[in-house]
């Protein structure tokens, strides 16, 4: 595996969904100056792919088959991440339902996981001055070598809740059925066979139930500065 330049530093910062990933990890790049890699998004571009090119996604083998074919692209600016299938930008077909509803089947698929996590290694060690990278296997099997690991956690509650308030006009029972689709996700990702959903050993884990994203933003930030001047 390639290396990324020594004075790079390299974060990892892994969580179930809806516990502020993205939010915390584009904020830490974009306030340090690192790069920011979004592995969700690259899995939701290979389940688009599928669909739209007509695969079962839970006809594993023909989703193994086809797995090389579409070109992902992924652009790391923390300000503005990008995300292109075969040079078409998929930043908003990715976020639908469907997408949703097949991504966890689709990113068990052991064929997949290898072609993604090789992108994601070479992305990393592309990026000179450092990067965050977030996912659910960041930690344990993409960057082992992370400078800094942090697991993020949140009561389903509170994710629930957060991810409803991003549907705005929608009745109070969207929260329990975002609550549950949550939860099978969760437990989807996190009994795959191939690197699941995890927390590593040498993890920070952070609660983020009580905490503004403010707040969780400064915590990582702590936490990446205390790593680098462990370094000098
Ligand atoms: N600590 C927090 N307090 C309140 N809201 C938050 C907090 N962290 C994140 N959010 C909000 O919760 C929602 C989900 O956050 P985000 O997309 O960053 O989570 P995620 O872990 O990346 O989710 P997924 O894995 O499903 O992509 C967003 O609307 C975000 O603004
Ligand atoms: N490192 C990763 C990142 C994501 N996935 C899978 C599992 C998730 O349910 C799905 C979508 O991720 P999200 O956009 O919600 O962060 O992608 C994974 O298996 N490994």
């Amino acid at each position: 595996m390639e290396t990324a330049a020594p004075s790079a530093v390299i974060v990892a910062i892994d969580g179930p969904s809806g516990t502020g990933k993205s939010s915390t990890s584009k904020a830490v790049a974009a306030k340090l100056g690192l790069r920011y890699l979004d592995t969700g998004a690259q899995y939701r571009a290979i389940t688009w792919w599928m669909i739209t090119n007509g695969i079962d996604t839970d006809d594993a083998d023909a989703v193994a088959l086809a797995a090389g074919k579409p070109a992902i692209v992924s652009g790391t600016d923390p300000a503005g991440p990008t995300i292109t299938v075969d040079g078409v930008d998929a930043s908003g077909p990715i976020r639908t339902r469907e997408v949703t509803s097949k991504v966890s089947a689709v990113s068990a698929v052991p064929e997949v996981r290898a072609l993604i996590t090789d992108l994601q290694r070479s992305i990393a060690a592309a990026a000179e001055g450092g990067i965050v990278v977030e996912g659910r296997d960041i930690g344990t099997t993409v960057l082992p070598d992370a400078d800094l690991k942090v697991f993020l956690t949140a009561s389903p509650e509170a994710r629930a809740a957060r991810r409803s308030g991003e549907l705005r006009g929608k009745e109070a029972a969207d929260v329990a059925a975002t609550k549950e689709a949550l939860i099978k996700r969760d437990a989807a990702d996190s009994g795959r066979k191939t690197s699941p959903l995890a927390k590593a050993a040498d993890a920070v884990e952070v609660d983020t139930t009580e905490l503004t994203l403010e707040q969780v933003i400064e915590c990582v930030v702590t936490l990446v500065e205390e790593k680098r001047a462990g370094r000098k």
